[in-house]
């Protein structure tokens, strides 16, 4: 994937992205990552188009994202956020077709297949005719990836996805999110889960009160260059 970002400013009550500059090229899995409140989050959501900054431009790949291309920006990408996003009146099945009837406008069958598939491979079977609120919060999660990755985006943005959930069920989610390397997917991905990011990510980006303090490829955290960083990356140990 490509990310491009321009003197990038968003503000809600006070500047929360202070003038984000970046350029990141041919990475596969990029984690961003600081401590909480930094705006992790924030940048994320500019980033998938959910939100517009006030000032500057994004580049993800060739598009630049803005309210002109957001739409057809955001059926090319897939969102997983802290808490799962599944319609809670419909089972963890029909929460995948519906998508894949509405937005990718697959038969029936064909989407029956697709979404079988998909259940499988998450190992989300047994559970596939239950709703959400009947299902754990591991469970859950691995079906919100799963629709994500119903429409086959090439790029996938993960707000935080185990924040929500205890030890065991993290481990399960983090899994599942392994799997998307395997897929050859490009992953945007917000954690607080250090170890796994530096197993899973090859760029990382690490935030401290709205400014991009470092970015770069593994080295970074084995030899910070800033008192931050090391800082940080010493409270998560
Ligand atoms: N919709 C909003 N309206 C007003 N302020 C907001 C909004 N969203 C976030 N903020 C504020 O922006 C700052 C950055 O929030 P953000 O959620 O991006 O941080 P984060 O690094 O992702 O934090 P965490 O790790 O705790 O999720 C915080 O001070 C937060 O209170």
């Amino acid at each position: 994937m490509r990310i491009e970002l321009q003197q990038v400013t968003k503000k809600y009550d006070t500047c929360v992205l202070k003038n984000l500059n970046l350029l990141i090229e041919d990475k596969k899995a990029v984690g961003i990552m600081g401590a909480s409140g930094c705006g992790k989050s924030t940048l994320l959501r500019q980033l998938a188009g959910i939100e517009f900054p006030e000032e500057g431009t994004i580049k993800v790949n060739d598009t630049v994202v803005n309210r002109e291309t957001v739409q057809a920006y955001q059926r090319e990408i897939g969102v997983v956020f802290q808490k799962h996003s599944l319609f809670p009146h419909l089972t963890l099945r029909k929460n995948i077709l519906l998508i894949l009837e509405t937005i990718k406008r697959v038969s029936p069958d064909a989407a029956e297949l697709k979404a079988s598939g998909l259940l499988d491979q998450f190992h989300l079977t047994e559970q596939a005719d239950k709703l959400p609120r009947h299902v754990s919060g591991g469970q859950a999660q691995r079906a919100s990836i799963a629709r994500a990755l119903c429409t086959e985006p090439e790029l996938l943005f993960l707000d935080e996805p185990t924040a929500a959930l205890d030890p065991i069920l993290t481990g399960e989610v983090l899994e599942a999110i392994t799997e998307l390397k395997h897929l050859g997917k490009d992953c945007i991905f917000v954690t607080h889960e250090i170890d796994f990011l530096k197993k899973f990510a090859d760029y990382f980006v690490f935030m401290d009160e709205g400014e991009i303090v470092e970015h770069g490829p593994a080295g970074l955290l084995e030899s910070p260059e800033t008192k931050k960083l090391a800082a940080f990356l010493r409270r998560e140990e």
